[in-house]
């Protein structure tokens, strides 16, 4: 989808990382028209949240499942073929070439989109270099999103920072989608490469991913409603 063809209420994903089924129901319930786009992750997909992809698919919100998929590519492969049958839209793998190779095939001709991980968002250089790598985070996600654009990878997941100059190497055909999305005195927690919702879609950004603070607000419909209002106001 280019980014003229994505509607601006959908360009706020929220992530459900919440304890319980239930717990992520009762939040879904409580945002309910302010949000049309969830992520499901770790914290929520293994404890029994994998049911609510289709659920929610049902009432007519789109699912982002951020599951992070890393193995051998037979295996990536077998499991992304599963997970089509699941309704979500987005799917996560980490940006490895056999990774990223296995998961187009088992997406096949299905309508999920695969989506690489290219540096995670709380990593920086330093970070990187920890867990052995000699390139910096910039260099490293530009080799990852040339390297996903040539396997048929539809879009990528990074931050917010490197949207401009990924947007010169894959142009419109790959979606950006990022979190470290902080609104402007939000807490940072673990995050690194942060920027606020309308300066990372104001830098091109097509989905902006925000988790704790829409999930932990004391209003999290007034915290979505805000995001909203910047990103409208970035795109003019
Ligand atoms: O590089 C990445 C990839 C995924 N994430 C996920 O996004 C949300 C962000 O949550 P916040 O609470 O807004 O920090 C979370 O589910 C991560 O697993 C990411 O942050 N960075």
């Amino acid at each position: 989808m280019t980014p003229a063809e994505i509607a601006p209420k959908d360009r706020l994903i929220v992530a459900l990382d919440l304890p319980s089924p239930e717990a992520a129901e009762a939040m879904v319930n409580r945002l309910g028209d302010s949000v049309t786009f969830y992520k499901v992750g770790y914290r929520l997909a293994y404890a029994g949240g994998l049911p609510l992809v289709g659920k929610l698919a049902d009432k007519g919100k789109k699912v982002f499942l951020d599951l992070k998929l890393h193995d051998i590519g037979n295996t990536v492969m077998q499991g992304v073929e599963s997970i089509t049958r699941l309704g979500a839209t987005f799917l996560t793998v980490h940006a490895y070439p056999q990774t990223m190779k296995g998961a187009v095939e088992g997406r096949g001709s299905a309508s999920l989109k695969i989506l690489a991980v290219t540096v995670l968002t709380s990593y920086n250089d330093d970070d990187l270099h920890a867990a052995g790598y000699r390139l910096s985070v910039s260099e490293l996600v530009e080799a990852r999103a040339q390297q996903a654009q040539v396997l048929g990878v539809d879009g990528l997941v990074c931050s917010p920072e490197e949207v401009g100059s990924l947007r010169k190497i894959v142009g419109h055909q790959m979606n950006l989608v990022t979190p470290g999305i902080r609104p402007a005195g939000a807490a940072t927690g673990d995050q690194k490469r942060i920027m606020t919702p309308g300066r990372a879609i104001a830098a091109g950004a097509d989905y902006l991913v925000v988790g704790r603070p829409v999930v932990e607000a004391a209003d999290p419909s007034a915290v979505a409603e805000a995001i909203h209002a910047e990103i409208a106001q970035a795109l003019g």
